[in-house]
């Protein structure tokens, strides 16, 4: 027995089921949002969770699954959902948290590739999008938003892995994610991205080389993060803005909410970094998301002190 749901990847039907009971189990803390839908018409689900005390005046946004071959990711928003409601009125950081901020989380951005990924080929990382006169099929998803748009580091081959779309936000699963966020721009306060694999903390810009305003603020904050994972999980994550410390990557959700105004705004790559790769075993779901979750506290407990 591979252990609890929350330890085994599961395909789109079985995530949106769990999208429905979990929430249907937990109307005080959770209200689904469906802000938009794929290429193929899939709905994109957006849980909406919240503590039960009075109305948090601050949001955060965590998204995961923009690249479909990346299991880990999806799992971890599922993983990240079950932990909070289980751990509320009983771990402080998360109550904290919880009372805080409306959370809300995008289980699996890219939803067709993620599909496609359980049918046809395991290791696609695009969506899978069409257009006319394009003899490849997909878009990346974190190089097509408004965001140094198709610059160094993306390719207008539509073949390309980092094919960048015929212009920003042509995908609708970034034009819903934008306009949702555009929407909430002025409580959202901060954005997470989940993706793998490498282990690192990143934050922008990763566009350009130019630093971020606050780059000192975002480099302590990531430091701070990862030396916690060092020092409880013996697990190392390398840390800093994403165009020096993995690649140039213009068009990213990260570099966009930053832009937006979103002043806290991280990639995290998570495990492993190679060994398996994409292909991260079940039983690892669990000891990469409670390493993250430390992460994530610590970044998020900042931004609560300082927003
Ligand atoms: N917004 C770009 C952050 C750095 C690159 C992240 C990776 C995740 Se697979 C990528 O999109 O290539
Ligand atoms: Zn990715
Ligand atoms: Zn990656």
């Amino acid at each position: 027995f591979a252990g609890s749901f929350y330890e085994q990847y599961h395909p789109l039907e079985e995530i949106y089921s769990w999208i429905n009971k979990i929430s249907h189990e937990h109307p005080d803390m959770l209200e689904i949002i469906l802000i938009g839908s794929s290429f193929e018409k899939r709905p994109l689900y957006v849980l909406k969770l919240t503590g039960r005390r009075n109305s948090p005046r601050r949001a955060m946004w965590i998204d995961c699954g923009i690249h479909s071959r990346e299991w880990i990711s999806p799992a971890f928003c599922i993983w990240f959902v079950q932990n909070a409601i289980d751990s509320y009125n009983k771990n402080p950081e998360i109550t904290q948290m919880l009372d805080n901020m409306e959370i809300y989380v995008l289980p699996v951005m890219n939803a067709d590739g993620y599909v496609y990924t359980w049918t046809t080929r395991r290791m696609w990382r695009k969506n899978r999008s069409r257009y006319e006169g394009n003899n490849c099929v997909g878009t990346d998803l974190n190089r097509n938003f408004d965001a140094g748009w198709c610059t160094k580091g993306a390719s207008h081959d539509p073949c390309d892995n980092t094919y960048c779309g015929p212009y920003p936000e042509s995908e609708p699963e970034v034009s819903a994610v934008a306009k949702f966020l555009r929407e909430k721009k002025d409580s959202m306060k901060l954005y997470f991205t989940i993706h793998s694999y490498g282990q690192m903390l990143l934050f922008p810009y990763s566009y350009s080389y130019n630093q971020a305003p606050n780059h000192d603020e975002l480099q302590n904050l990531a430091n701070e993060a990862t030396q916690k994972i060092r020092r409880y999980y013996r697990t190392r994550y390398s840390s800093g803005p994403g165009a020096t410390t993995i690649y140039l990557a213009p068009g990213g959700s990260d570099d966009w909410a930053y832009d937006l105004g979103i002043k806290y705004s991280f990639t995290i790559e998570l495990r492993d970094t190679g060994r398996y790769g994409f292909l991260l075993p079940p039983q690892l779901i669990q000891p990469t998301c409670l390493e993250v979750l430390t992460a994530i506290k610590t970044i998020t407990h900042h931004v609560i002190e300082n927003t």
